[in-house]
């Protein structure tokens, strides 16, 4: 580790007590960033990476609700505005118990670099609250939203953040949060992206993340002369990203073999069709039930419960070509990796953000894995939500056609960014550094421009 990164560090961690996530996502950045600096003293005398560190704005407020019963519930909300230098705060919301001020700081960190990546003229942002929408009855999770937003609608508007959906946030989340948002502003504007379609959302948007990390693994493998056509793919996760790559990946010619939630997985050694997921949507999207059911309908298939004893996770002990992490942040150990080269895993799109851990990733690098790193690979879920605020602005909603076509594009644009970078810094075929490049420059270059701000 060079001198500037540990320094870096170890304020990072003084001035961040508690926050694990959010260290690990500034630590691989700054290692990426150790090559740039080298030839460019300009980003480190203006401080720009510390000035990114710092969130532009964290905004921390109550969410009290009422239950079915009548009982009077308090969760807390969160909105991390963290850099603005080329776009409005743009970025998802996390309902889930686990969400904490380090977890939204790693995802919002994350979110600046990705946006950048995209071509698109947006800032990063995160937020969410420590609610569980499991369980609940959609009346709770209605009145939770309309409390959550009757804080957050002073902190944002459709050319200041704009958030759209993450883990626990889909399709009835972003209805309800956006119905309180018109109701206080009286005013029907492009506040949040992945909004239904009769109402200024865009076509592919619940696609476009699982679709996008597709794209990217097409991309790597093409540097090699393969393509996806009969590969066997692991799946992690059964929520919105992990559907939508199953589905891109079924059209493409892979077997996919697994899925999980956070009670464990399901392993279909015949595969996953068409109808096998069209179940797995209707359980997770309307039924909201667990991934062990699978095994219950489908006899090919093993449920193995999660074993929190385990030091490793036996669904990424299976043979495979490519994996799809698709669930949540390190979900990939080192063990977990050296599992997966050793059983033949080759290609790792990361459909979640930071799902693999540090050192995780140096087995991937060390054995020369075609390694998509979520802030690249799963670019394309803010890119589709990046162009749904293009259509809202110009009051014209494009075809799917066109959308995709859009996607396919920007994530082809993206791996090549990445490839570029990796090799100008010396470090050819390495998706981090040029990821972490990439989605710099852009960002440093504007701070620079805009003075100490
Ligand atoms: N929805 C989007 O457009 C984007 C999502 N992502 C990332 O993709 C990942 C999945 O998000 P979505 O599919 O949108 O959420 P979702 O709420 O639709 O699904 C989340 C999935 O992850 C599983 N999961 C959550 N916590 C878990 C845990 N602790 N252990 C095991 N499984 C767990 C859930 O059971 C569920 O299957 C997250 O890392 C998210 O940040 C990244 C870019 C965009
Ligand atoms: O669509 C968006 O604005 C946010 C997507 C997101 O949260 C992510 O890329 O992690």
């Amino acid at each position: 580790m060079s001198t500037f990164v540990e320094d870096l560090m170890a304020e990072v961690k003084a001035k961040n007590p508690n926050e694990p996530e959010f260290h690990q996502a500034v630590l691989e950045v700054a290692e990426s960033l150790a090559l740039v600096y080298e030839r460019h003293p300009e980003y480190r005398s203006a401080k720009i990476l510390e000035r990114i560190i710092e969130p532009e704005r964290v905004v921390m407020f109550r969410v009290p609700w009422l239950d079915d019963q009548g009982e009077v519930q308090i969760n807390r909300g969160f909105r991390i505005e963290m850099n603005s230098a080329i776009g409005p705060y743009k970025g998802g919301l996390r309902f889930h118990p686990s969400v904490n001020l380090g977890i939204l700081k790693f995802l919002a960190f994350e979110q600046v670099f990705k946006n950048s990546l995209t071509t698109l003229p947006m800032g990063g942002g995160k937020g969410g609250s420590d609610f569980d929408p499991k369980g609940k009855s959609d009346n709770e999770v209605m009145r939770f939203c309309q409390s959550f937003m009757t804080e957050l609608y002073r902190h944002i508007g459709a050319n200041t953040d704009v958030p759209a959906g993450d883990i626990g946030v889909g399709a009835r989340e972003i209805g309800y949060l956006f119905g309180q948002y018109k109701r206080i502003r009286n005013e029907f504007t492009g506040v949040l992206t992945g909004k239904g379609i009769n109402w200024g959302g865009s076509l592919i948007r619940p696609e476009a993340t699982g679709y996008g990390a597709v794209y990217f693994a097409a991309e790597m493998l093409a540097t090699r002369g393969e393509t996806l056509e009969g590969k066997v793919c692991l799946v992690s996760g059964s929520g919105n990203v992990a559907q939508y790559t199953t589905e891109k990946l079924l059209e493409l010619g892979a077997k996919v073999v697994t899925l999980s939630d956070s009670g464990g997985f399901i392993y279909d050694e015949e595969g996953i069709t068409r109808e096998k997921l069209d179940f797995v949507m209707e359980l997770k999207n309307l039924r909201r039930g667990r991934i062990k059911e699978y095994a219950e309908e489908f006899k090919s298939a093993v449920y193995t419960p999660a074993d929190p004893n385990l030091d490793h996770n036996p669904m990424w002990d299976i043979k495979a070509d490519c994996a799809f992490p698709s669930a949540t942040q390190n979900e990939i150990n080192g063990k977990d990796a050296e599992n997966m080269v050793k059983n033949g895993v080759f290609l790792v799109s990361e459909g979640a953000n930071m799902p693999t851990t540090i050192e995780g990733v140096r087995v991937f690098l060390e054995n020369n894995v075609l390694y998509g790193p979520g802030k690249a690979a799963n670019a394309g879920g803010v890119a589709v939500s990046g162009l749904e605020m293009v259509q809202n602005s110009m009051r014209l909603p494009w075809s799917r056609e066109e959308v995709d076509n859009r996607l396919r594009h920007i994530m082809k644009s993206i791996h090549k960014t990445c490839v570029e970078t990796a090799e100008r810094y010396g470090t050819p075929g390495n998706y981090v550094n040029g990821a972490n490049i990439g989605g710099f420059l852009k960002v440093a270059n504007a701070m620079l421009d805009q003075g100490v701000v």
